[in-house]
């Protein structure tokens, strides 16, 4: 994914520095978002596709110039050079600096007042099930803005405090907004730890487990940590575990930073088994992430099809599995960052019959959330589209169970 190979320390930007990467990132997402427009005006100007090193210069170079506003001889300068730095290209160098003149002559509506690009079919075809045509245009607009980014709180009592500190917009969920963030890293409190970067709605999930100060908390799925720095912030005495080695590694660089000490296990949730009972279980299961396609805009180029079967089975196995580690009267939360109801509310409605799992409805109202955004069962639904007027939200499925 597009967020990993830009981090990677042997990745194709590993050379550059930061401010470079975090240029590198913005530029290619604005592109895959806006791609079947921009592709659009390029046919435009070319009698057939040239190669695809070629044609991702002149996406780029589009998005840069059209979108952006960049001044066009730099733009094209760029994507000449690289057309030029390949065997194969080098020879269109002419044709792509012709193209990227052509493109200077635009302005933003160009591209902006072209119809709004669709999810790739066998997506959509859920979404639209799942939502029908107008929620699901609606969706696809979210997915065109850039994001703002949000901050968690390690306190959420300061959140106005923080929020004047930052110029942020304190959300009613207690995320503080910031929608001209700069660099992260540089702003006050990273130092300290005051805060981490969290979606509001990636936020939620851990705000329905309550009061959980002094318990014994399992996150079963916990890589990056988000969750596990929330869950550590709340005062619970918690046990992360993920599967994979490398995650986990970014779990403990995340939770150190900030101080926490959570215990760590790597390991196959389908395997492992506890040595005692838990007060609460988060179960942020791993799913197709069709909710984050705001900010993973290469998600649908990267997976067009969906293949759920596997990941749908994994959600099961892991929610009956987890449901015997509670201790009774203890609580399971399970989300997904899934627009699927396959994922979220058909799993929930599946697990209930063999565990002694029972839904608890959530009380969205004293959570900040929309009590439309609440389901029928109690569990609640967000989608990018919410919240537009905001800068929207990750979509995201999550249910709390008690176990009887
Ligand atoms: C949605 S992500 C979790 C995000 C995390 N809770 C957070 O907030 O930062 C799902 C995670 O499940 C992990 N995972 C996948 N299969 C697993 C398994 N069989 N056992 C344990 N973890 C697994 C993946 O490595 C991935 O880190």
């Amino acid at each position: 994914m597009l967020g990993d190979s830009v981090q990677r320390e042997d990745g194709p930007l590993a050379k550059l520095v930061p401010a470079d990467r975090a240029r590198a990132q913005s530029l290619a997402a604005l592109t895959l978002r806006h791609m079947p427009r921009i592709d659009a005006v390029l046919a435009e100007f070319m009698d057939h596709k040239p190669p695809l090193r070629a044609l991702n210069a002149l996406r780029v170079c589009a998005a840069e110039i059209v979108l952006d506003g960049i001044p066009a001889h730099g733009a094209v300068n760029a994507a000449v050079e690289i057309a030029r730095a390949s065997q194969k290209t080098k020879h269109l160098a002419g044709m792509v600096n012709a193209v990227g003149r052509k493109l200077g002559e635009l302005d933003v509506s160009a591209l902006q007042d072209m119809p709004v690009p669709q999810l790739p079919k066998a997506l959509r075809g859920a979404i639209v099930k799942a939502f029908g045509p107008e929620g699901t245009e609606a969706i696809e607009r979210a997915h065109l803005e850039r994001p703002p980014v949000d901050l968690t709180l390690r306190d959420p009592s300061k959140g106005a405090e923080w929020a004047e500190k930052l110029g942020a917009e304190l959300l009613p969920t207690g995320s503080l907004r910031l929608h001209q963030p700069g660099q992260i890293s540089a702003l006050d409190g990273f130092e300290e730890g005051a805060w981490w970067v969290q979606d509001a709605a990636a936020a939620m999930p851990v705000r329905l487990m309550g009061d959980i100060s002094g318990k014994r908390v399992l996150d079963l799925c916990a890589a990056p940590g988000g969750k596990t720095m929330q869950l550590c912030a709340a005062g619970a005495d918690v046990t992360a575990l993920d599967l994979s080695p490398e995650r986990m590694h970014r779990v403990m660089e995340n939770t150190r930073r900030m101080g926490f000490r959570p215990r760590m296990e790597v390991a196959n949730a389908m395997h492992w088994t506890p040595d005692e009972p838990f007060d609460a279980i988060l179960l942020d299961a791993p799913c197709s992430a069709t909710g984050t396609i705001r900010r993973h805009p290469d998600l649908p180029y990267v997976r067009p099809s969906l293949d759920l079967k596997p990941l749908l089975d994994l959600q099961q196995n892991m929610l009956q599995r987890a449901a015997g580690w509670l201790k009774p009267g203890g609580q399971m939360v399970y989300a997904t960052c899934s627009l699927i109801p396959a994922e979220g509310e058909r799993q929930i409605a599946r697990a209930l019959e063999p565990t002694d799992l029972v839904e608890a409805p959530v009380d969205a109202a004293a959570l900040g959330l929309t009590p439309e955004w609440q389901v029928s069962t109690g569990a609640i639904r967000l989608r990018p589209d919410y919240w537009p007027e905001r800068g929207g939200m990750d979509g995201f499925y999550m249910a709390r169970l008690h176990k009887q």
